[in-house]
């Protein structure tokens, strides 16, 4: 009784307020209950943080004392027992996978050594494209997205080329990056009632046999990824990738070393850089469509911006071309603010306890950060739900984690490793699709019926000519 806890829905015997989970995702209950909502799923406390102030106070002030995850069982399957980077809990061995990966992947260097890669990925898809222009057939956004951003990321990561490959294609990739989002999403009663009980509630239900099933296809394609790394010819031949480097370091290995490598940690490397890499950027680039195809307006303004700067009849877009464009940034920024591809964050989870906004939060409660909420306060914006770059004309509001209104790769110590390499994905991939074609809604769909009603679906078929 001495706490001051924050205020929330109430709470049910038992179940808490596990009858509302569904009703949390944009705004509503926060609206009722303010920006520190406490809320109880099972027996696990939760706050849901939505306001500007308080997350600036989770992620700066106590960003050490929030910066652990909590567990579930469906990150534990796509973690390899939390021995990856973005569900591990805070210590030495997240410190050091997330080190590794900085390292290999992200350092300035590094990331430069692998712009051919990107630029010839887009320059195959230009091609495709082109063929379907030329047809007149649809394209589907979300294959044809998620084929390019999974193509580069398994090159670059893992020097697998997907045009070529014996176990994946990039017809494949949809699916699996599908598999990898319903684990992650999926609650069992153990999450919420931990112990026996949970665990004896999920295998009556059979909830655990459907998590293993979807795992199980992940999983085989991640076994593929490190039996081909460590076939002898691959061995002997390209060794290049972050997966090469820690079969190194595990072959090394000396006793005494505080930190031992293991098959678990290669494999939750793995599934981190597939799952976080490929469905955030194509996810971004589908609604950057989206928004652009449902505001000619805009689409209009960036593309004159994008053919006027770029000289006519280039056979290739290349990175540096992104540096000559100034509106066309505005409209990336904006999409972030209006569709953040992670929507609460990852959870994190307290490590000791901590007083936000003048609430007590206790040791181990969860805390949710809805920054999609935070991204559309009309405190903080000006028709908020508008999509309107014009808005970032005169503003130094960005969002790389500095600024707390707008935080689509999240901020302090858990802040995303590869925000650098996503943007440029996105830009890059976007620049390819706005120079050479022009887009539009399907002939046969209404599009006053897309453009009014279904605000908060993406679009999937759409009309593709040449410019
Ligand atoms: C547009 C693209 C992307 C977006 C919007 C995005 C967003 C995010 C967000 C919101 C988080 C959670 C941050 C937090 O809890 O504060 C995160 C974490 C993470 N992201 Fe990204 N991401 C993108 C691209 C990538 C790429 C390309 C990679 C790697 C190839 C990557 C790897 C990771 C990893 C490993 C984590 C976990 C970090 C940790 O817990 O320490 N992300 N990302």
């Amino acid at each position: 009784s001495k706490w001051k806890l924050p205020p929330g829905p109430k709470k049910l015997p038992i179940i808490g307020n596990l009858h509302q989970l569904h009703d949390l995702p944009p705004r509503n209950l926060s609206q009722t209950y303010g920006p520190v909502m406490l809320m109880r799923f099972g027996f696990v406390p939760v706050v849901v943080i939505s306001s500007k102030e308080a997350a600036e106070e989770v992620l700066k002030i106590h960003d050490l004392d929030c910066c652990s995850r909590p567990e579930t069982e469906g990150t534990r399957k796509i973690s390899y027992n939390f021995k990856d980077i973005g569900f591990a809990p805070y210590g030495e061995e997240w410190k050091a996978m997330r080190k590794l990966s900085v390292i290999e992947l992200f350092t300035t260097k590094k990331f430069h050594s692998f712009r051919y890669i990107r630029e010839e990925e887009n320059d195959l898809l230009v091609k495709k494209l082109m063929d379907s222009a030329s047809k007149r057939s649809l394209v589907s956004l979300k294959r044809t997205l998620h084929a390019l951003v999974g193509s580069i990321v398994c090159r670059i990561a893992f020097g697998i080329n997907l045009h070529e490959c014996e176990f994946i294609d990039e017809d494949s990739i949809v699916d699996l990056v599908h598999k990898s989002e319903i684990l992650e999403m999926t609650s069992m009663f153990s999450d919420f009632f931990p112990g026996g009980i949970g665990r004896f509630m999920d295998w009556i239900s059979g909830q655990d046999k459907r998590l293993d099933h979807v795992f199980s296809e992940l999983d085989t394609f991640f076994q593929n990824i490190l039996n081909d790394h460590l076939k002898p010819v691959r061995r002997d031949g390209e060794r290049y990738g972050i997966i090469n480097v820690m079969i190194d370091m595990m072959e090394q290995e000396r006793d005494g070393d505080s930190f031992k490598l293991t098959t678990d940690h290669l494999k939750g490397m793995i599934s981190d850089i597939f799952i976080a890499g490929v469905s955030t950027s194509a996810f971004t680039m589908i609604w950057a469509m989206t928004e652009l195809i449902r505001n000619p307006r805009v689409m209009k303004k960036v593309q004159d911006e994008i053919r006027t700067n770029l000289e006519d009849n280039k056979e290739r877009i290349t990175e540096q071309d992104l540096s000559k464009l100034h509106y066309f940034k505005l409209v990336v920024k904006e999409v972030f603010r209006l569709h953040p591809a992670v929507p609460f964050l990852l959870p994190r989870e307290t490590i000791s306890q901590v007083k936000i906004q003048g609430y007590d939060i206790p040791t181990k409660t969860q805390i949710m950060i809805n920054v999609y909420a935070i991204a559309r306060d009309p405190k903080l914006w000006t028709n908020p739900d508008e999509f309107n770059p014009d808005r970032f004309l005169d503003s130094s509001v960005d969002y790389k984690g500095l600024n707390f209104e707008l935080l689509p790769f999240g901020s302090g110590r858990r802040i995303c490793p590869g925000m650098a390499m996503g943007i440029t994905l996105v830009e890059l991939g976007l620049l390819n699709l706005l120079y050479f074609f022009n887009w539009g809604l399907p002939e046969e769909v209404e599009a006053e019926r897309i453009i009014i009603k279904d605000n908060d679906m993406a679009l999937d078929l759409v009309q593709v000519t040449r410019h």
